[in-house]
């Protein structure tokens, strides 16, 4: 189910009206109907998936629902650099059992919002949206090969009848023969060992958060991203140790510092191969604060500001 983007998340602190090298986020967002014509270009565009029906389903905490919003009041008040206009294409949720029709719609999105900003922050919600994220870069692409780069504790390889935040990537190989997958941050704590083996049998490639900061780090992202056309990345937000990303629906021991994740965007961006950037597992429920939000704003401000698709 579709809802446009409540407006009043957009607002804060406002140093003047008038001089744009005052402004935050908010005061250039604008709130667009994504289910009407679309006209006006914009910079970038924000699509929600407030859904957590798929963390329900995978047995973990439940409360991503309530993420983007509380993401848009984080971001929208960062301030904006290089005058950018963002779209806030409003959010996607479900009162449904299962969550493969809301993904279904999600993708749809994707594809028909697409045209209107030259980069998308796809905000969740469960993990769920990787699969949504998938669906919507194979609507747009669908003759081209798509790398698949997840920042993430966990592998999301998991077997299931019905989709959960769990089986995302699992249901991306097994659809998609010529699709490729590299996890950055892996936790070997947070796997099981029958979790690596179905890993080793799809021909996953890792590394692990312990080995984020060596130089081979980066020569498997190249030879990762120079195989495909297209290469779609998600972050899943327990990735990044939990006194950081507390507000998260697992959150994660001995993960990454919010500076190591913010490097492996800029690099794995500076490829000029992606238009979209998902961000999963946003739960306020949970958050202190509201520190792990305000630290997915500043994710997204980096995104944003040192995005050569964008600038
Ligand atoms: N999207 C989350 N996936 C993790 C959750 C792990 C947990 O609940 O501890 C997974 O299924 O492995
Ligand atoms: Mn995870
Ligand atoms: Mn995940």
């Amino acid at each position: 189910m579709y809802s446009k983007a409540d407006a009043a998340l957009w607002s804060g602190r406002i140093d003047d009206n008038d001089n744009r090298a005052h402004f935050r986020n908010f005061q250039v967002a604008q709130v667009v109907d994504a289910e009407g014509e679309l006209t006006e270009r914009f910079d970038v565009g924000i699509l929600g998936y407030a859904v957590d029906r798929g963390v329900y389903l995978n047995q973990g905490r439940v409360g991503t629902k309530q993420g983007p919003d509380a993401i848009r009041t984080k971001f929208g008040n960062l301030p904006l650099i290089h005058d950018l206009s963002i779209a806030d294409f409003g959010n996607v949720t479900t009162e449904e059992k299962f969550v493969e029709n809301v993904q279904h719609e999600y993708a749809e999105l994707i594809d028909k919002t697409n045209d209107y900003a030259k980069f998308h922050l796809l905000i969740g919600g469960g993990h769920d949206i990787s699969y949504a994220h998938f669906k919507g870069l194979k609507a747009l692409y669908p003759e081209q090969s798509i790398g698949v780069i997840n920042i993430d504790a966990h592998f999301d390889l998991r077997d299931s009848e019905s989709a959960t935040s769990g089986t995302g990537f699992k249901q991306i190989l097994d659809e998609d023969a010529d699709a490729g997958y590299l996890v950055l941050g892996l936790q070997e704590a947070g796997n099981t060992q029958h979790l690596f083996e179905v890993a080793e049998q799809y021909d996953v490639k890792y590394v692990l958060a312990e080995d984020i900061d060596y130089d081979t780090t980066d020569e498997i992202i190249q030879s990762f991203i120079e195989q495909y056309d297209i290469i779609m990345l998600t972050l899943c937000l327990d990735v990044i140790d939990s006194a950081y990303a507390p507000g998260v629906s697992a959150p994660c021991s001995f993960g990454l510092t919010p500076q190591q994740v913010e490097r492996l965007i800029r690099e794995i961006l500076s490829y000029g191969k992606t238009r979209h950037l998902s961000i999963a597992e946003m739960n306020p429920e949970y958050d202190i604060d509201g520190r792990t939000a305000k630290l997915v704003g500043n994710i997204m401000f980096f995104a944003v500001h040192r995005n050569p698709n964008i600038l």
